[in-house]
């Protein structure tokens, strides 16, 4: 008998859209891999993992890590996306300047990048919220060079954007001062995130030199953010995945986003993560 002939036969028969990440590991299971996991789980696309880096960490803050060789994780990009495809792709943390060279050139081969079918999101990860280290310091320029002219969409956070541009964002005008020098680096659209400012509104701008989109929302009251730009950058990479275009998912991602942050638990005796988990409550 071959498979799927027997009248018990079972299963989908449309399988769902990929979405690749290209990130590290957080044993807390808050941030890195494991976020984009569960917010692509919760946003009901199939996630591939090309790990980059195993980090010790939990809710008090990150330890040590040690970096994947690169050509393991460039392996890793060849062998699901050569089998399986890849409707989207992001990254997180990249470690070395050697791995964001060898990502980016594997991009470019298997056809994934701005400009091309498969869109994909840099979300710059530079350090934890504890400040703990996660890309060696010359691997900067890495990104600049290498990896934005590659960029679809890149998701500083505030402190993200004042390391690729040397921009201090304190107002509207210095925030457009570093919107321009981060899409004069090549990415087709910049989202600049306002996490880490002050107020009541949490105010994230996404502008790609001529459409310039808003996205405000309320800055809830906890101190339990851990894995949200991971998150974030994963639910728009997720509606990437399943056709949206670029302000679309941005503004599908930032109401995901809210809601993980008003769901955040507390886990460890620090900072707990934010929760896709209503999403399947909702739909349970
Ligand atoms: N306290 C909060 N309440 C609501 N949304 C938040 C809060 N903190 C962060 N966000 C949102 O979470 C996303 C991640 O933002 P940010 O904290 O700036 O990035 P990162 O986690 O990379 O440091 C953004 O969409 C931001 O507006
Ligand atoms: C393995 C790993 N990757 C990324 C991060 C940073 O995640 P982020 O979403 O910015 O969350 P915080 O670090 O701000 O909590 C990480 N910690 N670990």
């Amino acid at each position: 008998m071959t498979a799927g002939s027997s009248a018990n036969a079972v299963g989908a028969t449309h399988a769902p859209p990929t979405a690749l990440t290209i990130a590290g590991s957080d044993s807390g299971g808050g941030a890195g891999i494991q976020a984009d996991l569960r917010t692509f789980f919760a946003c009901g696309v199939h996630g591939m993992t090309a790990v980059t880096a195993v980090t010790v960490q939990n809710s008090l803050g990150v330890e040590d890590f040690a970096e994947i060789p690169a050509n393991v994780v460039t392996a890793q990009i060849r062998a699901v996306t050569g089998d399986m495809g890849a409707r989207a792709a992001k990254t997180g943390m990249l470690a070395t300047a050697e791995i964001i060279t060898a990502v980016a050139k594997t991009l470019g081969d298997v056809g994934i990048g701005r400009d091309t079918a498969v869109p994909f999101v840099v979300d710059p990860v530079a350090a934890s919220m504890h400040g703990d280290p996660l890309l060696r310091e010359e691997a900067l320029e890495a990104i600049r060079t290498e990896l934005l002219p590659r960029a679809t969409l890149v998701t500083p956070n505030l402190d993200e954007v004042r390391l690729l541009t040397g921009i201090e964002v304190t107002d509207a005008a210095s925030r457009g001062a570093a919107t321009d020098a981060l899409l004069a680096l090549g990415p087709q659209w910049v989202l600049v995130k306002g996490g880490h400012d002050t107020g009541p509104r949490c105010v994230d701008l996404l502008s790609d030199g001529t459409t310039h989109v808003e996205l405000d929302g309320p800055r809830h009251d906890t101190p339990h953010t851990h894995g949200g730009g991971d998150t974030l950058a994963s639910a728009v990479t997720a509606s990437l995945a399943k056709g949206a275009d670029v302000p679309t998912a941005v503004r599908e991602g930032k109401r995901f986003i809210e809601r993980c942050v008003a769901d955040a638990y507390p886990m460890g005796g620090g900072i707990g993560p934010v929760s896709p988990f209503w999403r399947l409550d909702t739909e349970a």
